[in-house]
């Protein structure tokens, strides 16, 4: 008799980190509701890296803080890891990097990234392996005992990757991490986020304002519109998974980021 095929590892359909159904979310306030998110369906399957990209207001940090269980969809649905966000969230299954590094002044770096992993309850020797090994990770290391001040924005930006990636999680949310960055030390973050996404094949979701940020680091782009807040158009990119900043000049670079463009130029008011 044939055995039935055996779902082997390489013959499994990749497994969706974040499934959405029609989601919305309207805020209720004293000017009236605001539909901040309507109709929004999207998968992220594990390994992707998928940014979110749209003008101010289009709802990017709300979906966001949606799946990290920060904010409650008003219609529809969402599950992450196939939990509930707030289930997700009980089990540390995300990271989270916000705009500004948020590391707090009077810790050293070390210290900051020992904050999670106090709360854990993990022992000082788990903490320090897991702090080298991130500190590693982030290329920060020797900066261990530095209190944040001492370092650059690009370099506590940094710090603030290693401390999201410190709690182990195979999912990282993370909100314009380098908008605030000049040019220069953005393109050498972006080259090292790209790596270390390689490196550890962690699922990233990852919002931003830039185009040639999102179409660099992105496996999936996703460009929403504003009012409601809605998905235009989701673009997967064929280009290849390793990549230099060079990439950027290719002509398959400058198709994508092409058709990022016209999708936000569709969905933009220049009324605001
Ligand atoms: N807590 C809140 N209460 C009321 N309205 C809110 C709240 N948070 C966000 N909004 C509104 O929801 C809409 C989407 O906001 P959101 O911050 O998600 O947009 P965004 O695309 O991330 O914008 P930006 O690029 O400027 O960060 C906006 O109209 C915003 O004013």
């Amino acid at each position: 008799m044939t055995q039935p095929a055996r779902n082997t590892p390489e013959k499994a359909a990749k497994q969706s980190v974040i499934d959405i159904d029609k989601l919305s979310l309207t805020f209720e306030t004293n000017d009236g509701p605001v539909h901040a998110l309507s109709d929004i369906d999207l998968k992220v399957d594990e390994g992707d890296f998928v940014s979110f990209i749209g003008p101010s207001g289009c709802g990017k940090t709300t979906l966001l803080r949606v799946i990290a269980d920060l904010e409650q969809p008003t219609g529809g649905s969402i599950s992450v890891n196939g939990l509930t966000p707030h289930e997700a969230r009980l089990k540390r299954a995300y990271g989270y990097v916000f705009q500004a590094a948020a590391l707090y002044p009077w810790r050293t770096i070390e210290n900051n990234i020992a904050l999670p992993l106090e709360i854990m309850g993990l022992s000082k020797v788990e903490q320090q392996q897991r702090i080298a090994k991130n500190m590693e990770l982030v290329n920060l290391a020797g900066f261990e005992k530095k209190f944040p001040w001492q370092l650059s924005g690009g370099m506590q930006q940094r710090a603030s990757i290693a401390r999201a990636l410190s709690v182990e999680p195979d999912l990282l949310l993370m909100d314009e991490p380098f908008g605030a960055l000049d040019e220069i030390v953005r393109d050498h973050l972006n080259d090292q986020l790209h790596q270390l996404w390689a490196k550890t094949n962690k699922t990233v979701v990852f919002v931003t304002h830039s185009i040639p940020e999102a179409v660099y680091l992105s496996t999936k782009i996703v460009v929403l519109c504003p009012r409601p807040g809605r998905i235009y158009d989701v673009i997967e990119s064929n280009l290849p998974r390793e990549r230099t900043l060079d990439l950027r000049e290719s002509p398959e670079f400058l198709k994508i980021a092409q058709r990022v463009r016209e999708g936000l130029k569709a969905g933009h008011s220049y009324d605001d």
